[in-house]
């Protein structure tokens, strides 16, 4: 499959959620869409799902146009919104085999849900209503609905939101096993999850993409604009001060015997810090300090 956006806008009045986006993926792709609150990322996924209708542009899926496409779409797709409804009065098994049937899956039904009821760890729970399983476990019921057709194309936003680190491990294993040969679309704040498994991270912010490409390019763009230092006490206002005037931005905070140990990301890095070597997520802040402002973007 491919998924060619072109000159994509999305407006919602006077907000600007998307601002000209240019993006061709291809299978096979695991993908990490990842940027701040109201960076445009769910607005961009549900126009890739069919459910919002750009401004302006359009995406083109193997080549036609999404909105001539939505049969076609609608079989190859599976979606997890981030926030979707469940039918809370349903049994999970009642729930999937609905869903099941809004997918057009008509063959082996039952093997199909008993299968993903497996993967997601539901099967005990496959006689229980919705409404009585905690947020994690309906979270895996949203999970599995969005793999009951083994989709193609997956898109899941924020799949990992409510589950305990074991079973973000579990569903973030899951996703990048099933990118073996389909495009997996995967927006999170998590960076950890973006770091483990994507081969592909897209960066954006007020509606821009910043960032295109894999994820040890974004943090090669990092290199010698990370650093620590130590403060000691009498010299920690005055070190904050700089961080509130924008000369850095500090990543994290350790107290220490003799003083505060920082970490910082800057765009001109002072020689008074020790340069490190980049995470992914200092290279996140470095493409959010450089994008952020709209005379430079990072692509
Ligand atoms: N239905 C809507 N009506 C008006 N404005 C909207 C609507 N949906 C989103 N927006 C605005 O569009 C921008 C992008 O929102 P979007 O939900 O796509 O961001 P996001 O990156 O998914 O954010 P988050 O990480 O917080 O979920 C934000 O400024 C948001 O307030």
């Amino acid at each position: 499959m491919e998924i060619r956006i072109q000159n994509l806008s999305k407006k919602y009045k006077d907000i600007k959620a998307l601002n000209n986006i240019n993006l061709t993926i291809n299978t096979p792709a695991m993908i990490g869409l990842i940027g701040p609150n109201g960076a445009g990322k769910s607005t961009l996924m549900k126009i890739l799902v069919g459910q919002l209708i750009p401004t302006e542009g359009d995406v083109l899926i193997d080549g036609i146009s999404l909105s001539k496409r939505e049969k076609y779409l609608k079989e190859r797709l599976g979606y997890l919104p981030q926030d979707f409804g469940l039918y809370e009065e349903l049994r999970v098994e009642e729930y999937l085999d609905y869903m099941a049937s809004l997918k057009g899956i008509k063959r082996n039904r039952k093997e199909v849900i008993k299968r993903v009821l497996i993967t997601t760890n539901l099967e005990e729970k496959s006689r229980i209503k919705i409404k009585t399983l905690s947020g994690g476990q309906k979270q895996r019921v949203g999970i599995a609905q969005a793999i009951l057709n083994s989709p193609e194309l997956l898109i899941v936003d924020e799949p990992t939101v409510g589950l305990d680190p074991e079973e973000r491990i579990k569903f973030r294993n899951l996703f990048s096993e099933d990118s073996i040969d389909k495009i997996v679309i995967l927006s999170t704040h998590i960076i950890e999850d973006v770091e483990s498994i994507c081969n592909l991270i897209i960066v954006i912010n007020k509606g821009k993409v910043l960032f295109i490409g894999e994820p040890s390019e974004l943090v090669k763009k990092a290199i010698d604009h990370v650093g620590v230092i130590e403060v000691t006490g009498n010299n920690k206002e005055k070190f904050l001060e700089r961080e509130l005037k924008g000369e850095f931005k500090i990543t994290s905070t350790v107290i220490t015997p003799t003083g505060t140990r920082y970490r910082v990301v800057s765009r001109n890095l002072s020689s008074s810090f020790e340069k490190v070597v980049p995470s992914l997520e200092d290279a996140y802040i470095y493409c959010m300090l450089e994008g952020g402002e709209d005379k430079y973007v990072f692509v």
